[in-house]
């Protein structure tokens, strides 16, 4: 695994020069003209004898970690010199080959780079981390977004021959481009269960309980043990909620039922058959964002060249993901659903708010989400909102999270510690016991009680909301459990929040 010199002897241009270089940090290789072998600040000289002008060369690029910031990785290049070419050409061979063995390594990418975000560094910071993949021989697609919308249209409409060509998907962005991605590949191609249907919410008028089903994204739906409730209907109505995520001024949301069996997608193409999870293909971002929170919980450094050489590396960090979904009464008092995915943050309300208002003044940068959390907050808008959360160890740790966004959350907690008490409707003993006399749980008894008998700390709360807002972000010591972790009844729907922990879907960030 090291890259000896044992026929180039170095010289010592520089103070600390490595005679050895691990294979494991070589990123690139590459031959070089026939030349002097010198180079700058960055690069290491290693050359055999002779007149340093008359040295065949080839340069092994490596990264090497910053002694500022640890977790920062910086190129760094190997130049070495030979006064035989064939001697050049077959060390770069050799070590090509090896590079190419390395199965995790991606050969041909999608890029999608959002030139407005951030400060507007899409742009440059793309141009400034593609040699890289140039050197390292990755093939790249560059997609620069023309509006909101554009990356999810892309991957929501892709053709499976299409999408078998790329390794995966790299945003130049932040996070709001990420999750747009991640939307459009899981839009039809998602195979983990959907929650349960709210029982009794009136989808179909049926209050029948039967088997949820599951979509395995290959035009097959199969009953999962854990859901409890209404079955979805077969290609059925169009969900009512066009609700983009920003304004693109088209529907962003998944309508569950052009999931279901013998429907066509969006494409007028069966579903197809690339579905998720696969464990071959991977999503990557380049942080260029306001906020970059994603980057920042999982490589831990903002930084565009590191997350581009662990891009090339193609080293691997699993992300959790939540699934929302939200049944919406329509006009014509059906309950339809949509799906939604979520890495980083699913916020209703003050934050959702917050959101759209903050792409008026995106010419401020990262400045527009105070300013426009503060004209929202001065709105003074609140929610209607029957909340109800999975209580863990860090449930304490969730809500206090909440308690700095708003008074009225404050106000949950207070209240869910005066009136805690966990319910079902099958009377069991856990029930039973927690209950306190005169209270009359039937009042707080959710329709879909099955989940909350399944697990006993339920927390509910009732009342009117600044926001309600659920981190998904892993920070890696304090863990949600997998499934259902959270949902609300709102005064025109009902939300579910489905954790999928190290999501085994493709979230694998370079
Ligand atoms: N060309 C474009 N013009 C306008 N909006 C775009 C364009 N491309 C993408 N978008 C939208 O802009 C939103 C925000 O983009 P992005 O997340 O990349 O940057 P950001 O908001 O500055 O960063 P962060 O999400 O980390 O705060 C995305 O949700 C996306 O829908």
């Amino acid at each position: 695994q090291e890259l000896g010199s044992s026929c180039l002897s170095s010289i010592g241009l520089l103070p600390k020069l490595e005679n050895k270089i691990k294979f494991s940090d070589v990123y690139a290789v590459e031959l070089l003209d026939e030349g002097p072998v010198c180079g700058p600040w960055n690069t290491r000289i290693v050359v055999q004898g002779k007149k340093n002008s008359e040295m065949h060369r080839f340069a092994v690029h490596v990264i090497t970690r910053s002694r500022k910031h640890p977790s920062q990785l910086v190129p760094c290049e190997y130049l070495f010199g030979h006064k035989d070419p064939e001697t050049c050409k077959s060390l770069v061979e050799h070590l090509s080959a090896c590079i190419n063995n390395e199965q995790d390594r991606p050969k041909n990418l999608m890029v999608f780079v959002h030139p407005l975000c951030g400060k507007g560094r899409g742009c440059k910071n793309w141009e400034m981390v593609a040699p890289l993949f140039d050197r390292a021989n990755v093939n790249t697609k560059v997609i620069i977004t023309k509006r909101a919308g554009h990356a999810y249209d892309t991957l929501a409409s892709i053709s499976d021959k299409e999408l078998k060509k790329f390794d995966g998907v790299v945003a130049v962005g932040g996070d709001g481009l990420f999750n747009e991605i991640l939307n459009g590949l899981l839009n039809s191609r998602n195979k983990t269960s959907y929650p349960p249907t709210p029982e009794g919410f009136g989808y179909f008028g049926s209050t029948e309980k039967c088997q949820g089903y599951k979509n395995d994204g290959l035009n097959n739906s199969t009953p999962t043990s854990e859901a409890v409730n209404v079955m979805l209907p077969v290609g059925s109505n169009k969900s009512d909620d066009h609700e983009p995520l920003l304004s693109t001024g088209q529907s962003v949301g998944l309508d569950i039922s052009s999931l279901n069996p013998n429907t066509e997608s969006s494409t007028g193409d069966q579903v197809p058959s690339v579905s998720f999870p696969n464990d071959w293909f991977r999503l990557g971002i380049i942080p260029s964002g306001s906020t970059d929170a994603i980057v920042l919980s999982t490589t831990g450094e903002r930084d565009a060249v590191t997350s581009a050489l662990l891009i090339i590396f193609g080293r691997r960090i699993a992300l959790d993901i939540a699934q929302v979904v939200r049944w919406k009464s329509s006009p014509s008092a059906e309950v339809l659903p949509t799906v939604r995915y979520a890495a980083s943050f699913a916020g209703y309300g003050f934050y959702g708010e917050v959101i759209r208002e903050s792409e008026n003044y995106r010419w401020m940068g990262p400045a527009r989400y105070d300013f426009s959390g503060t004209m929202v907050f001065l709105k003074h808008r609140s929610y209607d909102a029957k909340v109800a959360f999975l209580e863990n160890e860090n449930s304490h740790s969730l809500a206090a999270s909440a308690e700095n966004v708003a008074d009225e959350v404050q106000s949950l907690q207070s209240r869910r510690k005066r009136s805690r008490k966990t319910i079902c409707q099958a009377n069991c003993s856990v029930c039973k016991e927690t209950s306190t006399p005169g209270q009359d749980s039937e009042d707080e008894i959710p329709n879909s009680s099955q989940m909350i008998h399944d697990n006993p700390k339920w927390i509910w709360s009732e009342g009117r909301f600044l926001s309600v807002g659920a981190a998904v972000i892993s920070c890696r010591n304090e863990r949600a459990p997998d499934g259902l972790v959270a949902e609300a009844h709102l005064s025109d729907g009902f939300l579910h929040l489905l954790l999928i922990r190290d999501c085994p879907l493709p979230l694998y960030l370079w």
